[in-house]
Formats: C-alpha cells, sequence, structure tokens
C-alpha cells in the first residue's frame, strides 16, 4: 500500500483568452505521488508543467480543483516545499555558506548560529562544494551555482522536492554528475521529487515514474510510465538493460505523435482520475498502444 504525500485532485488552469472567454491550459489533472518517489514530468512546451509545479510550491493557485500534501490542501508556499529552478536565484552578495545558511536560519529561526552553520555546512558537503563555502555566486560556474541551490533546498529537508529542468542549462558533464549525485541523494535520504524535464533519458535515469502530459490547451496527464530498471542502475550502463530501449521508444513516441493526438483520439476507457500505469514488463498488451510501441501493461491505480 502507497504511503501517499501528494494527491492532485482535478486541478484545472484557466486565463482570460485574448478574444474573450478562457483557455483552458490543463483540466482534470490527477496524479497521486507516494513518499520517497522520484516523478518525472514530460511533455510539450506549453502544457502547464511548470503551472502545475508551481500550484505544487503554492506560487499559484488552480482554476479548479485541489492539492493535498500529506493530508492538508495547500493554500501557498511552505518550506515543506523546496523549489530549484533552473536560473539558481542565489543572493549574490552572501557566500556559499550564507546563502545555504540563510535558507537553515529561515527554517529553523530559534537554532544557535554554530547550529545553522553546522547543518549548512553538511548540506555544501554533500553536494561536494566542501572547499567553496566562502566563495561568492560570482566566484562559481554554472554547475557550482546549481549545486549551492541543491544544498539549499536539500539543507531544509524538505517533504517535497520540486524541481524545474534543474540541469537543462549546463554542460552535458556537469549535468550528468549533478543527476547522479541528485539520484545519491535522493534515494539515501527518501527525498520525495516532482521534476520537470525535456530530457528523455534524464527521466529514464532518475525517476521511478514517468508522467506523460498531453499538449494544450486542454492538456491531460495520458498515462503513468513505471520506471523498469533496477533501483541501482549505473548512468553510463543504463542503455545495457533489456528494458531500455522499450522504455526510450514509448516516451519518444508519445512526445512525437501521441502527446498531439490524445485529445481528439483517447484510449477506450480513459479516465482522467485514474490515467493508465503503464509497466514495461514484457507482459501481455493492452491498449493504448500504437503499433510500433513495446510490449506493456497498462493498468489502473
Ligand atoms: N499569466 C498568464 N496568462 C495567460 N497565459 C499564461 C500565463 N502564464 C502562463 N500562461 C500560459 O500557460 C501555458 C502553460 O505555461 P507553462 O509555463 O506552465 O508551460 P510548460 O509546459 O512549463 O512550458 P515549457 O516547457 O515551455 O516551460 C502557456 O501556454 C503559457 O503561455
Amino acid at each position: 500500500m502507497e504511503d501517499r504525500l501528494i494527491s492532485i485532485e482535478g486541478i484545472a488552469k484557466r486565463y482570460p483568452a485574448a478574444a474573450g472567454g478562457q483557455t483552458t491550459i490543463f483540466e482534470d489533472l490527477w496524479l497521486r505521488v507516494g513518499r520517497g518517489e522520484f516523478v518525472c514530468v514530460i511533455g510539450h512546451s506549453g502544457c502547464g508543467k511548470t503551472t502545475v509545479l508551481n500550484i505544487l510550491a503554492g506560487l499559484d493557485a488552480p482554476s479548479a480543483g485541489a492539492v493535498i500534501v500529506d493530508g492538508r490542501e495547500i493554500s501557498g508556499p511552505s518550506l515543506d516545499r523546496a523549489v530549484i529552478f533552473q536560473g539558481h536565484a542565489l543572493l549574490p552578495w552572501k557566500t556559499v555558506l550564507g546563502n545555504v545558511a540563510y535558507a537553515v536560519a529561515s527554517r529553523w529561526p530559534k537554532a544557535s548560529k554554530a547550529e545553522i552553520e553546522a547543518r549548512a555546512t553538511r548540506a555544501i558537503a554533500t553536494v561536494g562544494l566542501a572547499g567553496a563555502e566562502g566563495k561568492r555566486p560570482a566566484e562559481l560556474s554554472g554547475g557550482m551555482k546549481q549545486r549551492v541551490g541543491i544544498a539549499r533546498a536539500l539543507a531544509i529537508e524538505p517533504k517535497i522536492l520540486l524541481m524545474d529542468e534543474p540541469f537543462s542549462a549546463l554542460d552535458a558533464l556537469t549535468r550528468g554528475t549533478l543527476q547522479e549525485e541528485a539520484r545519491r541523494i535522493c534515494r539515501e535520504t527518501g527525498q520525495t521529487v516532482y521534476m520537470i524535464t525535456h530530457d528523455v533519458d534524464e527521466a529514464i535515469y532518475l525517476a521511478d515514474k514517468i508522467v506523460l502530459m498531453t499538449n494544450g490547451p486542454g492538456a491531460r496527464i495520458a498515462e503513468i510510465v513505471v520506471n523498469p530498471l533496477p533501483a541501482d542502475r549505473r548512468q553510463g550502463a543504463i542503455h545495457h538493460d533489456p528494458n531500455y530501449y522499450a522504455l526510450r521508444n514509448h516516451l519518444i513516441d508519445f512526445l512525437v505523435s501521441r502527446s498531439k493526438t490524445f485529445r481528439d483520439d483517447p484510449p477506450a476507457g480513459y479516465d482522467p482520475r485514474h490515467p493508465p500505469v503503464v509497466r514495461l514488463d514484457g507482459g501481455v498488451a493492452a491498449p493504448p498502444l500504437p503499433s510500433a510501441a513495446p510490449k506493456l501493461r497498462a493498468v489502473a491505480t
């Protein structure tokens, strides 16, 4: 039985349309995320991924529906939910230690300076930045700044880590290293993560579950793909896993074709409250599948 931490319950987002009326960016989104799960969300630009993440962060509100975290409906930002954006948003006048300590002090306002610095120093070491505590953001590379962003988020021990394409602005080598560290840290700490990515391989490496969103307007969650790769996967070797190409093909096929056709041609029996959960286990094939897709088994949540 899943220990549910996040429950997205029928949320929609609408904006006034230029020609009058309203534009519905997405509607009737339902998703449950278990404690300790690493969820990656994939979908084309404009389908509302960032809007959903902002709603989870409490920075935006849905036009309909609700988000329940740990049994309570969220109504605004909270230190229980830390956000890591693509840009690092560090305070330029503070050192690495100062930036992380600032967040720690907001979380535990009664803690002593020594306790705050000790906690911040530990988080900085966790992301491999020991020795750089005294540097200011202008003295850091993009990868180092993003590490500080991760340290700052982790240092406050959030219930949920929300990441919006956190590695997309980095060079390939740094991105790979940070993906490995993010996965290691999140596994070691049992961190629950909700992350947006455009990078299919990043999702395959990091996620326990991959949420596929259809194109907007009126975007939906088309399905939830359970990652069949073993938990102790290694980044440089995942392409040797027998399920790797089937998974990759399935995700790319969705982005290339089904994300566009889903709205007009949803699979028979599609229920937005229970998007199909797809498992690549070589089992019996079930809809919704294009003919070229690997054998999948779809089960209701
Ligand atoms: N304040 C606003 N008023 C009107 N439309 C808006 C507003 N904010 C966002 N939108 C629209 O909502 C849609 C979803 O935006 P959002 O940034 O959530 O998409 P996304 O899937 O994260 O895209 P990307 O992958 O490009 O970051 C876009 O079409 C955007 O133009």
